[in-house]
């Protein structure tokens, strides 16, 4: 289980994350992270997965503080993927997970870094043909499907996901999130993503978190979060949001709200 207390991050003087409590957030469940350009849903994730000194509060993962593990403890039980991933090397895409499963190896046993999972995994998410491809080689979205291969061979316990979806295409978007959905119940991870498309979180995460410069502005299901009133007062888009016949959740933007005279 999740719990983020009362967390405040700033990059030098300037506050980020303002005092935002969330949760819990349950294992097994997908969980949209959703807010405006800016609005602090990097920062947060960075935060969580270590990589900012946090000013004040707390991340709870199971009752133990991640802002004060070491970076080995916390590399165990939390994955993060960055938005842009680093510069792609010269590595195989089968060699990079292998270095991914084994990056954060105390326990030479947590991981299995077999060749079998290393392709079981990429072919979970379709990619088992580039195996023997170099990354450096690789289209934007074969590199992002990379880069959630190098996360899920971990198994974590908290997998942070920065707009995982931004570099594929329509299909590649729906199989990662069925996915992700797939391997969050069967292992019982508690799964952040960020999203900027309001349909899939609607329609493909359990519960959404809506953040605006740095505070938490909603949390619950994705259809009580994302509503015309929220969207008008966070991303001031005149909207609605309508069931379509076969049950789901659309956002139809009509426009921009007016400005206030
Ligand atoms: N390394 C940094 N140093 C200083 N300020 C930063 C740094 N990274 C981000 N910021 C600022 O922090 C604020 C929040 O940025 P952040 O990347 O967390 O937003 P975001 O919600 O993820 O945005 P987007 O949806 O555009 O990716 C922005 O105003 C940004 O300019």
């Amino acid at each position: 289980m999740l719990q983020i207390q009362d967390l405040s991050v700033a990059y030098g003087h300037r506050p980020i994350i303002r005092n935002l409590s969330a949760g819990p957030l349950l294992p097994g469940r997908v969980v949209s992270l959703l807010g405006p350009n800016g609005s602090g849903k990097s920062t947060l994730l960075k935060a969580m997965a270590g990589l900012l000194k946090v000013a004040r509060g707390q991340v709870l993962l199971d009752g133990q503080d991640l802002t004060k593990l070491s970076f080995e403890r916390r590399a165990q039980r939390v994955v993060y993927l960055p938005q842009s991933l680093p510069a792609a090397v010269h590595l195989r895409v089968f060699e990079s997970v292998m270095v991914a499963a084994r990056a954060s190896d105390l326990d030479p046993h947590a991981q299995d870094a077999s060749p079998q999972r290393i392709l079981e995994v990429l072919g979970r998410l379709g990619i088992e043909h580039l195996a023997m491809h170099y990354l450096d080689q690789l289209s934007g979205g074969q590199k992002q499907l990379v880069g959630l291969a190098q996360a899920l061979i971990r198994t974590p316990r908290l997998l942070l996901l920065d707009e995982p979806l931004s570099a594929l295409d329509l299909n590649y978007q729906c199989h990662v999130m069925d996915l992700l959905a797939q391997e969050t119940r069967e292992h019982g991870l508690t799964t952040l993503i960020v999203l900027h498309d309001l349909n899939i979180a609607l329609q493909r995460s359990d519960e959404a978190l809506l953040i605006r410069e740095g505070a938490l502005v909603g949390h619950g299901r994705p259809d009580q979060v994302v509503t015309a009133e929220s969207l008008a007062a966070v991303y001031q888009v005149d909207a609605r949001v309508e069931t379509c016949s076969r049950g789901l959740s659309h956002v139809l933007i009509d426009g921009l709200c007016a400005p206030a005279s």
